[in-house]
């Protein structure tokens, strides 16, 4: 039903984990939105999440780079290791964090400030080059890492808010990226461009996936298929299963898995 992104993967060794949530619980004052959730995501890999509204996917994304905390009634409980270390350890900061795992959302944000600038900020908050020769050389690898590089070589100073709707997410992604990253996370990147511009920053994921872990958050299944390796099923702040994309398209396990990608739940 669904053309999954057939690519013959290796076998998974420890090392492959960028990844690991265990027994992870989010609370919104009284409600329970996520639930004891496991979960192993895999470096070089792109993971979607998928699952019906309100079923806890943004939630356990925001979990990853601790953006949850930005929530005040928001609690989280559990464990999310990325290379084997705690990122809610007392001693993480969480700008740092959030520069390892970048983050684009659903509906382009660019800073108001130059094209120039938009991706020179992480950068120069984290104190990433010397002199502005280097940040010019890191501003123009995160242009061309997003695929943005040769429509904006000659507007540099122009406000990134001038760009179109898939230009600006183009360019959330060049910072994002600016920081190389090691994870980065989607929050449903598309849902608010046209087809060609989805059809630009799919073509997009499928190169990052090169460099570190991608996670996409989507409403599409067929965008699940067409860009991830991995995909996990979420029901109801349950995460209910995980798996390779083509085995969860084709054999879901779990009869609620099965209804949604049928389009019986949703
Ligand atoms: N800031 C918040 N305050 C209170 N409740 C929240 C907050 N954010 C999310 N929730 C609740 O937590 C549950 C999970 O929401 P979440 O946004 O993670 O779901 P989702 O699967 O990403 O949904 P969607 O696909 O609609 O974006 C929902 O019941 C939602 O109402």
């Amino acid at each position: 039903m669904y053309d999954t992104n057939r690519r013959v993967e290796n076998a998974v060794t420890p090392k492959d984990i960028k990844i690991q949530a265990r027994k992870v619980q989010v609370f919104y004052g009284d409600k329970h939105a996520l639930k004891d959730v496991d979960v192993d995501i895999l470096d070089k890999t792109v993971t979607a999440f998928i699952g019906p509204s309100g079923c806890g996917k943004s939630t356990f994304l925001r979990c990853i780079n601790r953006m949850n905390d930005t929530i005040p009634i928001a609690r989280v409980e559990g464990e999310i290791l990325l290379d084997g270390e705690d990122v809610y350890d007392r001693r993480v900061d969480p700008v740092q964090l959030r520069a390892k795992v970048g983050m684009v959302f659903q509906k382009p944000n660019p800073f108001p400030k130059s094209i120039y600038d938009n991706v020179a900020y992480g950068p120069r908050i984290h104190g990433l080059s010397r002199n502005r020769a280097e940040l010019d050389g890191i501003v123009e690898g995160a242009l061309r890492g997003a695929a943005l590089w040769n429509e904006v070589k000659d507007r540099l100073s122009e406000p990134g808010t001038g760009l179109s709707g898939g230009q600006q997410q183009r360019l959330c992604i060049a910072r994002a990226v600016a920081t190389s990253p090691e994870v980065l996370l989607m929050d449903e990147p598309c849902s608010a461009l046209d087809p060609i511009a989805t059809a630009q920053v799919e073509e997009l994921i499928e190169e990052l996936r090169e460099q570190f872990s991608v996670v996409i958050v989507t409403h599409s299944m067929q965008q699940a298929a067409r860009v991830s390796q991995k995909t996990a099923f979420f029901h109801l702040g349950n995460l209910v299963e995980y798996g390779d994309t083509d085995d969860i398209f084709t054999r879901p396990k779990d009869s609620r898995t099965e209804a949604y990608i049928s389009g019986r739940i949703g």
